[in-house]
């Protein structure tokens, strides 16, 4: 583990709140590593937000040339090209890199994502990243996976009652996503299930019996796939390594 001292990297805080900052900051840390040439994946939330920005910054300032992204969301896609990186679809190569936010950071880097919504498309994003580099505040990291949110899991749309039916015989609390009159519907035109996960529970193991439920597109665990988070607190931002 390694610390930045926060004053050395970001210099005087402006009046962004103080979680902002952090995210950003942690954000700034990982968008060191993006070098020209690279295919990077982007990904989805209020801290990859950060990121992405911070890429099209240096590609305006020449820092660094012929980056390319792959986005995880339509709305990444949007800002991507705000901020003047070229955007690819994904296919068969593999990508240099991917930096994404994260729900839950667990000891062992294994993450819970996609309260974002975008789970489906980062993890078919991310598992293709030669280095998937994870930041967040230091809110994200718990000592066990669900300890503060629940594990989305992607269903599709037609028969989504039952699949939760079959679901709640797995983990029996949770509920549909709906934020308000209707259920959230996401990129991939699915609804999402979000699942409160027992005391006691082996994440490969519910991770095995969820993606065996008929009707589940893909869940929110993020299991062996971080290299790396930057995780930001007010004393610095620390590196977590498995
Ligand atoms: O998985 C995600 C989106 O699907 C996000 O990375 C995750 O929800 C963290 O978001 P934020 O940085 O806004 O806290």
């Amino acid at each position: 583990m390694r610390w930045w001292p926060a004053s050395r990297r970001t210099g005087r805080r402006g009046a962004m709140p103080e979680l902002e900052a952090l995210k950003k900051e942690a954000a700034l840390r990982a968008v060191t590593l993006v070098e020209s040439g690279m295919r990077v994946g982007l990904g989805t939330g209020s801290t990859a937000k950060y990121a992405i920005e911070a890429i099209g910054e240096r590609l305006a300032s020449g820092d660094v040339r012929n980056v390319v992204g792959v986005a995880t969301s339509d709305v990444s896609e949007a800002l991507a090209r705000e901020v003047g990186i070229p955007v690819e679809p994904l296919d068969p190569r593999p990508l240099d890199i991917a930096i994404d936010g994260a729900d839950e950071i667990d000891p062992e880097l294994n993450l819970i994502k996609g309260l974002g919504g975008a789970l489906l498309r980062e993890k078919l994003t991310e598992v293709q990243a030669r280095r998937l580099v994870i930041i967040a505040d230091h809110t994200k990291v718990v000592a066990r996976l669900g300890e503060k949110a629940p594990v989305p899991v992607e269903i599709a749309r037609f028969g989504f009652l039952s699949t939760i039916e079959r679901l709640r015989e797995v983990v029996p609390g949770g509920r549909l996503r709906q934020p308000g009159a209707q259920p959230y519907v996401t990129d991939n035109g699915n609804y999402i299930y979000d699942a409160q996960l027992p005391a006691q529970f082996g994440p490969a193991e519910l991770e095995r019996q969820l993606k065996g439920t008929l009707g589940v597109v893909e869940t929110g665990f993020f299991l062996g796939m971080a290299e790396v988070a930057f995780v930001a607190a007010p004393e610095g931002v620390r590196e977590l390594r498995r």
